[in-house]
């Protein structure tokens, strides 16, 4: 697992301590005084029940538990698997249904009514005003950002510079993302397009049975799920430019929660957290629902020897059937990542037709 590759923090946090006063106590049969604050464990963890989604879970109990031995000792966490509306509704476009919310709002409403105490998520998948009373905690160290085209039976790769030369004309491409729709058909207008949605696996099995010709997916879930063979072709983030948070996981807590924000914070990454934030606030300043099709991709570009990083954003707007198409980058210090997310959303929204904004 990927996560194995995140620095390991200095443990040293506020609730290792009360942890391992914890196991402590139980070991010994003590009761804690009553005049002491207590938290109840296990720790209660929610997630979406794919097998995505179960893999980011347990990577992420993994990491935590590494920098908190003690509370793997302890047996300190319960997975807690939700279903939520966009698990259930497969057959329709997520722009159509309303949006990435629809993956979320069951665990939000779990963790705002305290029956789990945090939450992992994709970020990608995860909307970028979260519901009062929750914030995002921390974010893991990023899993390529990259899409990239799988080939169905019968469509051999191609050797040319050109990532989509194996489709041939009129192919049909299954795939449920406006974002990836657009940017093919500006390079591609005689693709077609069907819908083709459901888990990782689900849309492999759909291409295997020819219900189209190729289809689109993150790099991340596939290596996620040692599927990684299964991409054909990688493509540039330049000419595919990823979804904002693409690749990073999230984890979601109360905002009341000073503890658990005390110990995820512990085991944030920085990288990843520079990145989102620009590229959440990108998308939050153009349009936060997914009926547009908008990219968002930065990364950190290292500086001279004694210099800092720079952080390059490249935000991406277009309209649906390629007809028009928006790139831009911006750079600037990895401090100022909400502010340069925000000036190049609109930057990019001044300089867009406003019928691609329009509801
Ligand atoms: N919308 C589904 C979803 N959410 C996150 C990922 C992949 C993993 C990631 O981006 O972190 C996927 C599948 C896909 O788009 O291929």
């Amino acid at each position: 697992m990927d996560f194995a590759r995140s620095p390991v923090p200095d443990p040293s946090s506020a609730l290792q301590k009360v942890a391992a006063e914890a196991a402590a106590r139980q070991k010994q049969g003590l009761q804690r005084p009553e005049t002491h604050h207590r938290r109840q464990l296990p720790l209660r963890v929610g997630t979406r029940a794919s097998p995505l989604a179960l893999v980011q879970t347990r990577a992420f109990l993994t990491v935590l538990t590494r920098f908190c031995p003690v509370l793997r000792d302890m047996g300190a966490f319960q997975e807690h698997q939700i279903s939520t509306t966009g698990d259930q509704v497969q057959n329709r476009r997520l722009a159509e249904i309303g949006g990435k919310g629809l993956f979320a709002k069951e665990i939000h409403d779990a963790l705002s009514d305290g029956r789990i105490d945090f939450a992992v998520h994709s970020l990608k998948d995860l909307e970028t005003t979260l519901p009062p009373g929750l914030v995002l905690a921390c974010t893991l160290r990023r899993e390529d950002a990259r899409d990239v085209l799988i080939l169905g039976p019968g469509l051999e790769k191609a050797e040319a510079s050109d990532p989509f030369a194996a489709l041939p004309r009129d192919a049909l491409v299954g795939c449920a993302s406006v974002r990836r729709q657009a940017q093919m058909l500006h390079v591609r207008p005689d693709l077609r397009f069907g819908l083709l949605r459901g888990n990782v696996q689900t849309r492999l099995d759909k291409l295997a049975a020819r219900q189209c010709d190729a289809t689109l997916l993150a790099l991340a879930g596939l290596r996620r799920l040692g599927m990684e063979d299964r991409a054909d072709v990688v493509l540039d983030p330049e000419i595919m430019v990823p979804a904002a948070g693409q690749g990073i996981v999230g984890v979601t807590v109360r905002e009341s929660d000073v503890e658990l924000r005390e110990l995820l914070a512990a085991i944030e990454d920085y990288e990843a957290r520079a990145v989102a934030t620009a590229e959440r606030a990108l998308l939050a300043e153009l349009d936060g629902s997914c009926r547009t099709p908008i990219g968002g991709y930065a990364r950190l570009v290292p500086g001279g020897p004694g210099q800092d990083p720079t952080l390059r954003l490249t935000g991406l707007v277009a309209r649906e059937d390629g007809s028009f198409l928006l790139r831009r980058v911006a750079t600037g210090a990895p401090a100022d990542a909400e502010r340069l997310g925000r000036e190049l959303g609109h930057s990019l929204r001044a300089d867009s037709p406003s019928d691609i904004f329009a509801d």
